[in-house]
């Protein structure tokens, strides 16, 4: 999905068209979903953004071209730029599974793939997983192709919503896998999980009393963060179990993973953790 190393014949057309101080400047590294293609451009090369994008575009042979922006706000919408075609919609695939989605609207961590990858190995067909942050499947689907457990996912944005019910069809698990468009807050279900995403940062936290009431005794949750370098390990483990307390849970933690630098000291960890009541 990452690729580095500039084509020869990217570098061969536009040498032809940019100064040669700026071709230097030309991007070596840029992000594939599907057919659509981010791509990161120094404030240098703006005069000529649109001609870049178009020859990335036919040498890479994608449909669509946007400059890479920052992801933010509850719903983790990324702002990007269209540099070049119109339509933000592909199918993206990984590891075999089938991902539709808009790539200027939702949010596709390059840098998520190894956790996905993972969640396709630790669930079991005979487990009931509730996905508290679905987005468009990103962590459950692959627990449903290649877990066959049952899958409960939940997502609050109506337009990512509509995209995690076309993957669930797109990959062929409509038998096991179910979606919810609500705040996973006023999710009713109580004590039914054997396993709980919560796949989301910085106000995880907020969610604890919610993942542990859906959680079955015994149920493992695989805690997304983010937290200060300066407090890791202790953190976010710490906080969790402060919570589960207050609620009258124990928590055990079996593994803790680090999967990306969030912000300049500040990492996204997960944390899977086994939930008992006290
Ligand atoms: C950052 S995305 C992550 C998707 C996936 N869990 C992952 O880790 O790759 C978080 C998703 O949670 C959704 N979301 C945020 N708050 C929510 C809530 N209270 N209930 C349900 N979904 C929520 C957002 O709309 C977004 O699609």
């Amino acid at each position: 999905m990452r690729t580095q190393g500039i084509k020869p014949r990217i570098r061969e057309i536009l040498s032809k068209e940019l100064p040669e101080e700026l071709v230097k400047l030309l991007p070596k590294r840029w992000v594939r979903i599907g057919d659509v293609l981010l791509l990161p451009l120094r404030p240098e090369l703006e005069p000529y953004k649109h001609r870049i994008a178009e020859v990335y575009a036919e040498v890479l042979g994608v449909k669509t071209v946007l400059r890479k922006g920052h992801i933010h706000g509850e719903t983790r919408k990324p702002d990007y730029e269209l540099l070049y075609g119109s339509d933000t919609v592909t199918v993206h695939v990984e590891n075999g599974i089938k991902y539709k989605l808009d790539v200027a609207k939702i949010m596709f961590s390059p840098a998520n793939v190894k956790e996905r990858v993972r969640m396709a190995k630790v669930a079991k067909p005979d487990e009931l997983v509730v996905d508290m942050f679905a987005g468009i499947g990103h962590l459950s689907l692959p627990i449903a192709v290649y877990g066959k457990a049952k899958v409960i996912a939940i997502e609050k944005d109506p337009y990512t919503f509509k995209f995690l019910v076309e993957n669930i069809h797109l990959n062929k698990v409509e038998d096991r896998m179910s979606a919810y468009n609500m705040d996973n807050r006023d999710f009713p279900g109580e004590n039914i999980a054997d396993r709980i995403l919560m796949g989301y940062v910085v106000r995880t936290h907020e969610f604890i009393p919610k993942a542990l009431s859906i959680a079955k005794d015994g149920a493992i949750i695989h805690y997304h963060n983010t937290v200060p370098e300066k407090l890791m390990p202790r953190e976010p483990f710490e906080t969790f179990k402060r919570i589960t307390k207050e609620y009258g849970y124990d928590v055990e933690k079996l593994n803790e993973l680090k999967i990306k630098r969030y912000a300049p000291g500040v990492w996204h960890v997960v944390l899977d953790l086994r939930v008992f009541k006290s």
